[in-house]
């Protein structure tokens, strides 16, 4: 049975605009609606104004002065790079059947946000404008940090030319910034987010796939927090390369779980080390056990958090499935991803029981989650941006914590072992033989993934 998304059922086109002043977080939320929706697999991209400018116009070549509303050639340049921007997204909408395209400006001023209205009314994509408004000096602060850091616009220049530069050009904007309005907007369709999600004023939702972007932009905050994702400690039916089932943990699986708030501890740092950390399980008795140790109070069972449910095959070894349906093993690794067990699951199915997970995971500040290889294989794409294609590939090896550290453009990963023995639960592509492998090469590769695109979209 074919599985339809969101934008299938609905065959709605969305384009989110933008809109505010430089340094308000902008390209940041940008990037995670669009991380969010490629986990979903709603085809989604960003299309970022900056680098457009920058394609026309040497980043060396400009300073402040080029956003002065009276400096007419750098007036000129800016609205030409938006439309080559539009231009781009809308072809794309056609071309390669994008669903929601995200364009990442300041959309500052009215004149524009009208002509981009036009714009997609003629070509029947939703605009949707999204501003993020900002007076809190701390935050303001922490983002001019961060883009001066990483812009492309001021790589070899001094940090204190680069800070004052770039408050000089909020300045600029704020001369004919209009932001959007209650009365003026009436009839349009956008969300403004004052202060992050302190208030969020919302006008005029019309689709589905728009709720779900409103409600995931109102979960994100930016409080620094971590999350701990770990396998259960080896399992009796790891030992014998059976799949699925509910065992519990073998001897060295339970030295894992005695071992575990060490690990914890150490990771956290003598400074944090009181930390509270929510501990969450899967419904199963391996990472109920492997938790059983752990000296924090708050601890959730999620049955979302159940392993893939792998249907006529639960409790078989990969060598049984080849023997038993030659046919499926071999879909299964054509296809990992979209492969359906006979009753059971594909990781698609997973990652639509993940989505209140995610959400919850943007609300909640320090986690540590027990679960199991496919589960966390899925929780690790989201944050890594991992590509659907690859994600049921990545080894997650037993008895090891991993750590993410989100921070502003990118997620920081560390893992450390526990230095238990446990067998290798990893098949790879081909064969039905168990082996040997590791995510650390993927951790790096990913994360240059995520600072790629990134770079691309930033002001
Ligand atoms: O998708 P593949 O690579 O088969 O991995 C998922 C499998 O991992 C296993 C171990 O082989 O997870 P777990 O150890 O959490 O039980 C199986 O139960 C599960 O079917």
């Amino acid at each position: 049975m074919p599985v339809y998304s969101i934008s299938h059922i609905e065959n709605v086109r969305v384009c989110v605009v933008m809109v505010g002043l430089p340094a308000r977080g902008k390209s940041l939320i940008a990037q995670k609606i669009v991380r969010y929706l490629s986990w979903l697999s709603i085809n989604s991209k960003c299309f970022n104004v900056g680098a457009y400018r920058r394609a026309l116009v040497s980043a060396k070549g400009v300073d402040a002065t080029f956003f002065d509303p009276r400096n007419k050639v750098g007036l000129e340049y800016r609205e030409s790079a938006a439309d080559a921007a539009i231009e781009d997204m809308m072809k794309w909408f056609v071309e390669e059947n994008g669903v929601v395209g995200i364009l990442d400006a300041t959309n500052s001023r009215v004149e524009r946000r009208e002509r981009i209205l036009h714009i997609c009314r003629a070509n029947y994509i939703e605009p949707m404008f999204l501003e993020s408004w900002s007076d809190d000096q701390a935050l303001i602060l922490q983002n001019i940090f961060d883009v001066k850091t990483t812009s492309p616009d001021y790589v070899d220049k001094d940090e204190s030319f680069a800070t004052h530069d770039f408050l000089q050009r909020i300045e600029y904007y704020k001369e004919t910034y209009q932001t959007m309005d209650k009365a003026r907007d009436v009839d349009l369709t956008f969300v403004k987010l004052i202060n992050v999600n302190s208030q969020i004023i919302i006008n005029r939702i019309e689709s589905y796939l728009e709720s779900r972007i409103v409600y995931y932009v109102m979960n994100l905050h930016i409080k620094p927090r971590c999350i701990w994702l770990s396998r259960h400690g080896e399992s009796q039916y790891n030992l014998t390369g059976r799949i699925g089932g509910d065992a519990n943990l073998s001897e060295r699986g339970w030295r894992y779980a005695k071992k575990l708030p060490e690990l914890v501890l150490n990771s956290l740092g003598e400074e944090n080390k009181h930390t509270n950390l929510t501990i969450w399980t899967s419904t199963l008795a391996r990472t109920q056990q492997t938790a059983s140790f752990l000296p924090y109070k708050k601890k959730l069972q999620w049955k979302a958090l159940d392993e893939l449910d792998a249907g006529e095959c639960d409790g078989m070894t990969y060598e049984e499935i080849e023997a038993k349906f030659p046919e499926d093993f071999k879909a299964r690794d054509d296809n990992k991803y979209e492969y359906r067990y006979r009753g059971g699951e594909s990781y698609r199915d997973i990652v639509i029981r993940l989505e209140p997970i995610i959400m919850e995971l943007e609300r909640q500040e320090n986690i540590l989650i027990i679960t199991h290889q496919a589960v966390l294989r899925c929780i690790y794409a989201y944050f890594m941006n991992v590509p659907q294609e690859e994600s049921p590939w990545m080894s997650i090896p037993l008895h090891t914590l991993i750590k993410l550290d989100p921070r502003a453009y990118s997620t920081i990963v560390s893992q450390m072992k526990a230095d238990i023995p446990a067998v290798s639960t990893y098949k790879e592509r081909g064969t039905s033989q168990l082996g040997e492998s590791s995510i650390s090469s993927y951790a790096s590769k990913s994360r240059d993934l995520i600072n790629n695109s990134l770079s691309l979209a930033k002001k």
